[in-house]
């Protein structure tokens, strides 16, 4: 059993555009969380993204997906102390909330002597963080790296990786104002038409493809027709520069719930120039191929590494 351990996670790209809550990608930006179990009391330290705005008690969403594993392992610890070096900005699309639980869920499975090399224990650990999310899209990328086609079998979250071609040079353009996931899954309808659930099952399966084995085909499998027109009025700048770049011929979609856009070009090529890219920040972000990594800390604990 360790009593401390650094865990580092990455951040992650859902929905690749038609593939809504079940495709999904990590992207080489990445927490840094060490977690160390105390003899009683909790203590939150956090530097980088979430300053002053993530809660320092028990509903730090860390603290409640290590709690949550504990409980899975039937362990306990009195105390908790927790460090987080936080860069993935958070309600911008790129897989914060998935990453904070997938690093508490794969610490709190270390600390209880768990390693998850295991795959049985890997899909129970994953299924645990997925719940917290209601989608493994970003949670399964996060956990297992590469790029991620994720489920529901009616008992539990499930997912499998696709190995990402090698070409794909993911750009995440990322733009200072928030949204929040919840809020944009609540402008999504009940319904839609048959038309367009067929168009998604073709452009999904193509995507998987695309993915793996033929980039150039990205454009096409990348069209969406289940959210994002939905979401347009709540990131309407976002879905302005997505339009431009698919105009240009460069697969793009919003980066998750938004309102990141993200492009897959091949290549490191130059993009257009007059793209509308006022707002936002662009960030060549390789694939991460590694997933979470979760390493026992040295006697000293947090804040000795
Ligand atoms: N590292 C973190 N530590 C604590 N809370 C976090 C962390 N990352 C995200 N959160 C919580 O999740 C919220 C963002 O979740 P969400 O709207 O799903 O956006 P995202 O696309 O970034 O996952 C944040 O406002 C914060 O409350
Ligand atoms: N499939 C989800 C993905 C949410 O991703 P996030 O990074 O914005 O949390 C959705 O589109 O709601």
């Amino acid at each position: 059993m360790n009593s401390a351990v650094r865990v580092t996670v990455p951040a992650s790209t859902a929905n690749l555009g038609s593939g809504f809550d079940a495709l999904g990608m990590a992207l080489a930006m990445h927490d840094v969380l060490e977690v160390e179990v105390a003899d009683d009391g909790l203590l939150i330290e956090v530097a980088g993204e979430g300053v002053g705005q993530v809660p320092a008690d028990s509903s730090h969403l860390v603290v409640r997906a290590v709690r949550a594993a504990f409980d899975a392992c039937g362990f306990d610890a009195p105390g908790l102390r927790l460090r987080c070096h936080n860069k993935i900005p958070h309600a911008r699309g790129l897989g914060s909330s998935a990453a904070a639980v997938v690093a508490g869920v794969a610490a709190g499975y270390a600390l209880a002597g768990h390693k998850l090399d295991d795959s049985d224990l890997r899909d129970e650990a994953l299924n645990l963080a997925a719940e917290f999310e209601g989608h493994a899209d970003n949670a399964a990328a996060s956990f297992y790296g590469g790029a991620v086609i994720a489920w529901h079998d009616g008992a539990k979250h499930r997912a499998v990786r696709v190995e990402p071609h090698p070409d794909l040079a993911p750009i995440a353009f990322v733009p200072e104002v928030t949204s929040s996931t919840g809020t944009t899954r609540g402008l999504l309808p009940e319904r839609v038409p048959h038309r367009d659930a067929a168009f998604a099952a073709g452009r999904a399966a193509l995507a998987v493809h695309a993915i793996g084995t033929r980039p150039d085909l990205l454009l096409d499998a990348s069209a969406d027709r289940l959210h994002q027109e939905y979401r347009r009025p709540a990131w309407p700048e976002s879905m302005r520069l997505v339009d431009a770049l698919r105009e240009a011929g460069i697969a793009a979609a919003i980066s998750g719930a938004g309102p990141t856009v993200l492009a897959l070009p091949t290549g490191a090529g130059a993009l257009p120039e007059d793209l509308p890219l006022t707002g936002f920040t662009a960030h060549r972000l390789p694939v991460d191929l590694d997933g979470v990594r979760a390493e026992p800390l040295g006697a000293g604990g947090p804040g000795t590494g």
